[in-house]
């Protein structure tokens, strides 16, 4: 595999937060959602993909270049938006902020980016200080396309932004991914963008990964489980996450194996439901932060990093 991003033993320290040691990569014509909590530091990580903040440790490879040749062989091929990067120029038009970021992207095409603005019904004239946040964020979305890169690096792209804009960012979205070598990484937490456009989620927790998964493979493992009695040997199971009484049920990261082990038990299964991609978000954000009984629910497991990791690298 030759990957668009490898991202080795990445860490960057700031007076209260450490990020990492990361490490992942991104195969070409996939899409990796970045997930976790406020300030968990998915900024902080887009940042030191783009080289906007320099890792203190380790290193990010993008299109497998060497660091050095980076700056000037892969500007053009990658589209960024997010983590206020037009802030020091928001007294520009926004007609003046693409002129100026077309020196960076010297294949900014003219035409599409004059498309795109009246898709998402862009002002060009107007001072980006003076567009709302959610314009702001179009903008920033818009000069990402304009130059037509082969990898696009987002940042919440459609926080603040209307209903029927994040639609449209999702279409032009599908439509860039029709290109085989075209790869994103977007930090959201909209479910829909997840549910839809991702194939791979990157959980991060307190600067750490606490997980990447394959998305379909995580909604195959994950379920909950009506059953007839819990056997003794599967009261403890690392792979049942909770149990819960009245009726008895237990929600589980292993459906395939558990299920088997239940009916070697003789255990009736009365009935098995899939977990919704937020819902299994939620058990891991709880897990992690170590949440205990608060209302007769039992939550098991002490360390997630095993158990949830379906793909790390
Ligand atoms: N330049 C900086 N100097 C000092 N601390 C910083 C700096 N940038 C980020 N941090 C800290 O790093 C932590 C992670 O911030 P980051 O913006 O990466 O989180 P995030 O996951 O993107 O959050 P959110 O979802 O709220 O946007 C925060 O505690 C933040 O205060």
């Amino acid at each position: 595999m030759n990957p668009v991003i490898k991202v080795n033993s990445v860490e960057k320290e700031y007076k209260h937060f450490h990020l990492g040691p990361i490490d992942f990569e991104v195969e070409k014509g996939t899409v990796v959602a970045v997930v976790g909590a406020n300030g968990s530091g998915k900024s902080t990580l887009f940042k030191t993909l783009m080289g906007l903040a320099q890792p203190d440790n380790g290193y990010v490879q993008l299109f497998g270049l060497e660091e050095q040749k980076q700056v000037v062989d892969v500007k053009n091929r990658i589209g960024f938006a997010g983590s206020g990067l037009y802030h020091a120029f928001s007294q520009l038009t926004v007609n003046k902020l693409a002129e100026f970021v077309s020196h960076w992207y010297t294949t900014l095409e003219k035409d599409y980016y004059e498309h795109l603005l009246n898709r998402y019904e862009i002002n060009g004239k107007e001072k980006f200080a003076n567009c709302s946040l959610g314009t702001q964020k179009k903008v920033e979305f818009v000069l990402a396309m304009a130059h037509r890169p082969q990898l696009l690096l987002l940042d919440e792209p459609s926080a603040n932004v209307d209903m029927l804009s994040q639609r449209r960012m999702r279409e032009d979205l599908k439509s860039f991914m029709e290109q085989e070598e075209n790869s994103i990484v977007i930090s959201t937490y909209i479910q829909d963008e997840v549910k839809q456009m991702c194939d791979y989620i990157c959980i991060l927790d307190d600067g750490k990964i606490k997980g990447f998964f394959e998305k379909d493979e995580i909604r195959h493992l994950w379920a909950r489980l009506w059953i007839s009695s819990l056997p003794d040997q599967l009261k403890n199971d690392p792979r049942i996450w909770k149990v819960e009484e009245h009726p008895l049920q237990v929600i589980t990261n292993q459906l395939p194996d558990i299920e088997e082990e239940l009916l070697k038990c003789q255990v009736d299964i009365i009935r098995i439901k899939r977990l919704e991609l937020d819902d299994i978000m939620e058990y891991m954000f709880i897990f992690n932060k170590k949440t205990t009984n608060t209302s007769g629910v039992l939550l098991k497991g002490d360390d997630c990093n095993h158990k949830n990791k379906v793909k790390q690298n």
